[in-house]
Parts: C-alpha cells; sequence; structure tokens
C-alpha cells in the first residue's frame, strides 16, 4: 500500500509539473483522478496549523487576519539523498533550504499574484518539498526530545512490573524501539549507547506513537491550504471577496476525489462553523448505513437539502438530526482556547454534531509558540499531554491530536486509493488512446540537422507525391475526372465545331475561288481542298487546348487535395506554400508542353493530307459524271456540295483520329509526367538550399510546438503511471 501512496504522490507531481491539473486542459486530467487533501475552515481557524502539524513542518504563513490568499497545493517528496529542501512551481531550480525563506516566499507570492491589499486568488502556489531519510532526522529529534520521557521510565516501570501481560506487550515494544533505536545510532552516528531491554519498555508505547507520526510525515500526501471563508469583507477589500472565497474553496472540494479537512475552532459556536456548512453542501452523502437518515430530509421533509442552500437554523436541524460525509473529516482545533467552564467532549465523543468520521481534537501551537519559536516535536510532545492530563479528554486521548490525525488521513487515503485504481485505470489507458492519436495528428519533431531536416523535407514531399498519385492511379478519387475530359469533355466541343456550316456553298465556292487565283482550276480544285480542309483543322486547335487547360485544371485540383490530404504538410506551413506553388509551376511547365504537342498533332495533320483518302474517291466519270460540263458549270451548286462533302469526310476522318492522338499526347505530357516528374524541379532547388534556409521552410507554428511538447511529455507520465499502477495493482 505504501508503494500505491508513493505512486499516487508521484504522480500528482509529475502532474504539477507537467502543469497538468485540470483547469486548462481539454483532457481529462490525472491530477482530478487522484484524491488530494484540502484544509477548510473559517478564517483563522487553524487550518494552516492543522497542515503543518501533519506535515510536521513549520514553513506556512501565520498571524490573525486574512493570512493564506491563494490556494497552496503542497507535495512532499521522500528523496534518497542530499540535504532536506523545498522548490516552488513558479521558481524551478531555486532550492530553498531555509524553511523560513520558504514561508517569506508564499507570502511574496501571494502578494505578487494579488497585491497587498488583502486580496486573493484561485491561482495556486505550487510548492513540494524533498526530503532525504525524513524518518531519520525527525527520530534524531525525538531522541533528543524525549530525554525527560525517558528518566521517567524507571518509575513507571516499577509500577508495571508486576503486570505479566503488559510486561510481555513491553518487552514486544522494546525489542521494536531497540531495532529503531541501532538503526537510528547508526544512521547518525551517534556514539550514543542504546539503552537496552526494560528500560525502554514503558516509554516505548510513547516513543511508538512519535515514530507513528514520524512515518506519517514522510507519507507523501498531496495538501491544500485554502483561503479562509469569512463572513465580512475587511477594509480595501472589495464585498465580492466572501463570495469569491466561497467559489473558490467550493470548486476543490466539490471534487468527487477531495478529501475534506474541515476546520472548525472549537472556542466557537459549531453551529456557525463555515467549514461544516459548505463541506455538507458538496459532500451531503454518508456512509451505507446511514444514508437513508440523510437521503431527501430536510428539517421540515419539504425539500431535498442536496440541492438546496441552507439557513443556518435549518442547516443545525439536520446537523444535529443527520450524519453526513463520505468524505469529511471534522476537526477541532483551539480545544485549548475553550471558556473556562466549557469543553468539547460531547462533539469529540460523537453526541453532538455528529459526523460520519469521528470528530478529532488538536492542540496547534498557539501565536505566542509561534512567536517563541516552538519547535514541531516540543508542540506534539505537549499536545499529547494536552489529551492524556485533561480530565475531559483523557479517555479519548488515543483518538486526539495530530498523530492521530494523520493516522485516519492516511488510512482513509490508502481506501481511497484502493477504490480508485479500477478507474484510474481506464482512465489512463483512455487517455494514452486519446494523447497517441492527438501526437499522430500533429506530427513528428523537427530534426535538429541539416541532413535531418533535409531527409523531413524530402519525406514528407514524399508522402504528398504518393497521395497525388494515388488520386491519379485511382487509388484515391479524382483521376477519373481525366478521362471524362477525353471521353465527353473534349468529342462534344469537337462536335460543337460544326464543320458543316463551315462549308456552306457561299464559304467553299469564296475559299475555291480565291486559291484559283488569277487561273481557275482544270481538273479538280486541289489548292481549294487543301484551303477547305485546312480552314476546318484549325477550328480543331480550340478544343485541343481545352482539353490540355482542363486536365491542367483537374491536375492542379488534385494537387491541392494532396496537399491537405497530407497530414505532415499542416504543421509546417511555409513547406507547404513553397511545395504547392513549385508543383503548380511544374505542372505549368507540362501544360505548355502539352499545348505544344497536342497542337502540333493538329498542325501535322493539315500540313500533310492523306494522300490515299483521294486516291478512293469515285471520279466523275465513273459515277458517270459528264467531264463535258463548262468551266462555269464546274462552279454550280452541285458541284460546290460534292466538294464540300468530301471536305466534310476527310475533316471527320481526321477528327476520329485527332479523338485518339489528342488524349494520348495530354497524357504523356501532363499526366504521365506529373507523376514522373513533378517534385523534381523541387528537389534540385532544395539540395541547394543551406541548414538555415531549410530551417525556415520547417519553421513550425510555435503553438504546436509547445503543444507536441506538452503533449509528449504527458504521454510519458501516462505511461510510466501506467506501467506503475499495474505493478502496484498487481502486488495488492
Ligand atoms: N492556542 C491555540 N492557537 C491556535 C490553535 N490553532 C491555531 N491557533 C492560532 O490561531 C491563529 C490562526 O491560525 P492559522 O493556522 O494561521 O489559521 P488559518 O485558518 O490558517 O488562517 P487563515 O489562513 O488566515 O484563514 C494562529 O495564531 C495560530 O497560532 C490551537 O489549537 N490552539
Amino acid at each position: 500500500m505504501e508503494n500505491l501512496i508513493q505512486l499516487v504522490n508521484k504522480i500528482q507531481r509529475a502532474c504539477t509539473a507537467l502543469g497538468d491539473h485540470g483547469e486548462e486542459s481539454a483532457m481529462p486530467t490525472l491530477w482530478d483522478a487522484l484524491p488530494s487533501i484540502a484544509v477548510v475552515g473559517g478564517q483563522s481557524s487553524g487550518k494552516s496549523s492543522v497542515l503543518e502539524s501533519i506535515v510536521g513542518k513549520d514553513f506556512l504563513p501565520r498571524g490573525s487576519g486574512i493570512v493564506t490568499r491563494r490556494p497552496l497545493v503542497l507535495q512532499l517528496h521522500k528523496i534518497d539523498e542530499g540535504r532536506e529542501y523545498a522548490e516552488f512551481m513558479h521558481l524551478p531550480r531555486k532550492k530553498f533550504t531555509d524553511f523560513a525563506a520558504v514561508r517569506q516566499e508564499i507570502a511574496d507570492e501571494t502578494d505578487r499574484e494579488t497585491g497587498r491589499n488583502k486580496g486573493i486568488s484561485s491561482v495556486p502556489i505550487h510548492l513540494s518539498i524533498y526530503s532525504p531519510h525524513g524518518e531519520i532526522q525527525i527520530l534524531a529529534e525525538i531522541f533528543i526530545h524525549s530525554e525527560d520521557l525517558m528518566k521517567n521510565c524507571a518509575t513507571r516501570l516499577s509500577l508495571e512490573e508486576d503486570d505479566q501481560e503488559h510486561g510481555a506487550g513491553c518487552a514486544g515494544l522494546s525489542r521494536r524501539w531497540e531495532a529503531v533505536l541501532a538503526g537510528l545510532c547508526h544512521q547518525t552516528n551517534s556514539s550514543r549507547t542504546p539503552m537496552t531491554g526494560v528500560q525502554w519498555a514503558v516509554s516505548a508505547q510513547e516513543l511508538i506513537s512519535c515514530i507513528e507520526f514520524v512515518r506519517l510525515t514522510v507519507v507523501n500526501l498531496t495538501l491544500v491550504d485554502l483561503p479562509g471563508l469569512t463572513k465580512v469583507a475587511v477594509e480595501g477589500q472589495p464585498d465580492s471577496i466572501v463570495q469569491d472565497i466561497e467559489n473558490m474553496v467550493r470548486a476543490f472540494i466539490e471534487k468527487p476525489n477531495c478529501i475534506i479537512l474541515a476546520i472548525s475552532p472549537a472556542n466557537q459556536d459549531l453551529a456557525t462553523s463555515d467549514a461544516i456548512k459548505i463541506s455538507r453542501e458538496v459532500d451531503p452523502k454518508a456512509e451505507a448505513e446511514s444514508k437513508n437518515d440523510v437521503q431527501n430530509k430536510n428539517p421540515d421533509g419539504e425539500f431535498n437539502f442536496v440541492e438546496t442552500k441552507l439557513t443556518d437554523r435549518d442547516f443545525m436541524k439536520i446537523f444535529s438530526r443527520n450524519i453526513f460525509g463520505e468524505r469529511t473529516f471534522g476537526v477541532l482545533t483551539k480545544i485549548d482556547l475553550m471558556d473556562k467552564g466549557t469543553d468539547a467532549s460531547e462533539i469529540l465523543e460523537g453526541k453532538a454534531y455528529k459526523l460520519n468520521f469521528p470528530w478529532i481534537g488538536v492542540v496547534n501551537r498557539s501565536q505566542a509558540d509561534i512567536n517563541k519559536q516552538v519547535d514541531m516535536i516540543a508542540a506534539r510532545k505537549r499536545e499529547n499531554e494536552y489529551f492524556a492530563t485533561t480530565p475531559e479528554y483523557r479517555h479519548l486521548a488515543s483518538r486526539m491530536g495530530s498523530v492521530h490525525l494523520g493516522k485516519v488521513l492516511s488510512k482513509h487515503l490508502e481506501t481511497v486509493i484502493k477504490s480508485r485504481i479500477p478507474g484510474l485505470q481506464s482512465l489512463i489507458n483512455k487517455t494514452i488512446i486519446e494523447l497517441e492519436t492527438e501526437l499522430n495528428r500533429i506530427g513528428k519533431p523537427i530534426a535538429a540537422d541539416t541532413g535531418g531536416k533535409l531527409y523531413m523535407i524530402m519525406e514528407i514531399c514524399r508522402t504528398f507525391d504518393q497521395i497525388f498519385k494515388d488520386h491519379l492511379d485511382g487509388i484515391r478519387p479524382g483521376g477519373e475526372k481525366i478521362y471524362q475530359v477525353f471521353d465527353n469533355q473534349f468529342p462534344a466541343s469537337l462536335k460543337r465545331l460544326q464543320f458543316d456550316k463551315h462549308l456552306s456553298m457561299d464559304n467553299v465556292r469564296k475559299l475555291i475561288t480565291e486559291a484559283d487565283g488569277y487561273q481557275p482550276h482544270l481538273i479538280a480544285p486541289e489548292q481549294g481542298y487543301r484551303r477547305l480542309i485546312e480552314s476546318c483543322l484549325v477550328l480543331v486547335r480550340g478544343p485541343a487546348e481545352a482539353a490540355v487547360d482542363a486536365v491542367h485544371g483537374i491536375l492542379k485540383d488534385l494537387i491541392h487535395k494532396s496537399m491537405s490530404e497530407t497530414m505532415e504538410l499542416k504543421q509546417y506551413p511555409t513547406l507547404k506554400v513553397e511545395l504547392g506553388s513549385a508543383a503548380v509551376d511544374s505542372l505549368e511547365r507540362m501544360r505548355e508542353e502539352s499545348k505544344r504537342a497536342t497542337l502540333l498533332l493538329v498542325d501535322m495533320e493539315y500540313g500533310y493530307l492523306t494522300v490515299e483518302f483521294f486516291r478512293k474517291l469515285p471520279q466523275d466519270a465513273e459515277k458517270g459524271g459528264n467531264p463535258s460540263h463548262s468551266l462555269f458549270d464546274r462552279y454550280n451548286d452541285a458541284y460546290l456540295r460534292r466538294i464540300a462533302t468530301t471536305v466534310l469526310s476527310y475533316v471527320n476522318m481526321v477528327c476520329g483520329t485527332l479523338r485518339n492522338t489528342i488524349p494520348k499526347s495530354v497524357v504523356y505530357c501532363q499526366v504521365r509526367e506529373a507523376k514522373r516528374s513533378l517534385l523534381d524541379h523541387f528537389f534540385t532547388e532544395l539540395g541547394k538550399r543551406e541548414g538555415k534556409q531549410l530551417a525556415s521552410l520547417l519553421n513550425e507554428d510555435p503553438a504546436i510546438m509547445q503543444r507536441r511538447t506538452s503533449l509528449a511529455k504527458r504521454l510519458e507520465l501516462y505511461r510510466s503511471a501506467q506501467s506503475e499502477i499495474e505493478a502496484v495493482a498487481w502486488e495488492r
């Protein structure tokens, strides 16, 4: 179990270091899932004193009025070697070995955030105390402070020597104490000769309780000291401060994993205890056996007090009748300051103001003690004596005091942690998956050296290039649009050319006449035919160019698509822009080349005609034509229509060929080339760049860089928590 508590503390510490406190994170945090102990109560009720007693250290600012004005999250950590020191999260790397300086820094840091006018802030101060061999050091102090205790041993021993049973018990305790002492002398190189046997027996009981205390002080709890609840603002404070403090305290203690230490001073009426009232509101349920008493009951049986803010009167009515608090521990301070003739025995015995867990009374150091610098060990001793010797509390002594409080808290913490393990494990597993997914989404970190950077850029480019090819090859959608250009768009635009209209009688006549020049043709209008064919085929240039442009447009779209699908590019906006424009430049070059080649195909068609076609044409004579027609007759409509029909049929034949060859040219010059060498030019340019220029390509958004680092750290924390919790849970 010790392992488990240590583990929880370790994780909490790591959470602190990572700033994983929950408030700003979108994800559920480990911090929220881990138990911590918050100290709540009215102003000057003794919260900080109780916390110091549990911790066994004297380091908190103290005094009258509002002293704690920011939450203090305190984590204790045992280290293997070195000197005891404290560290604040806001001052990393600064080690405080003087605890008076720690106290001063808490006060200063509070002022820094809130100003000196007694304002408050909900921004916590995180303090870690690192303590090597804490047990040994404190044992050494106990050893010195116990001199007078030892002196009483003989007297007390002689009284109890006759008691056989007690004697045996004392002998057992004595052996334990001796073992501890032997270890202590060894560890502290003390020359003191350990006392032996029965000499220690009687004092051992009390010393063992000190050891328990020591043991508790090294149980590394996470403790939160909160500003004291108040009813009125003092001079210089805004009126809202009363509500602000309450809201802040509530935000901490309403978390189901928070164990509440509700501090009430015994020298004030418990009916007005702020601590009990607020704890009651956030932790209304009682343990199973008393739940029925609590649920849906109210003083008059009319409302559900779980959801309603109570008046003081109602609250006390309920409080006096019902037990509450699954996670609230009532602590009564200042018992030593109660008016003469009054005592807290009724409450401490559980007869009045009963809580689910019994009240624990403590006697902390008074202001005068603090001023006199009475140390914690002496204070502890005096507290023990107080309960052991005050007639009203003597019978309760074993259940009172800071040592007992620490013990109860530790035990409760154990139970809470045990019950939380399955929930913790599933939270950790779920968060690991979320973190991994998020990290994958934002991509790898940038390499430090030039080679690494170049490699990284090339890798990203290759990924992009592959995605682009996938689109063309049908692995991803989009490439099929190119075929639609060849199959629909291009043929349709050829059709729209309407050669028949171009070959109207007038136009044919005009072109033939022009081609004949001053000397009309004798047998066949050879030049006229050529002119007519050329005038038709020139029109094909338009659709051919349009096909080239259409495919260019599709390829450009695919580049944009591929860029947005290349996750790695999201990380590097500069690279994305440069890569995109390099790819588009390449496409542009390919378009020019494709246009040249495609138009060449068209031009070649009218540059040299297919002779075969004309040779195969039936001659007029063979067809029964009349070769004796006059020259004038040769320009009549029938003659021209025949020429137009022949030209149309030739042009259609050529268009049929171009319908096949133009797509070949476009694919060859643009699609195939884009697949083959889209980024060749960019790569060549890249090779010439210096380290700085490459780095500028990878100038990642700083917010992403920071997010990756923090996600990676959190992932590391969760992974180590996962394996450690598994190991500890397995041991249970
Ligand atoms: N005699 C005596 N004095 C106590 C006891 N507990 C606390 N005090 C004194 O009461 C004063 C206030 O104690 P703190 O521990 O600072 O109280 P707090 O609730 O933390 O105060 P704020 O943070 O300002 O709300 C100090 O002077 C303590 O010495 C006690 O049990 N007995």
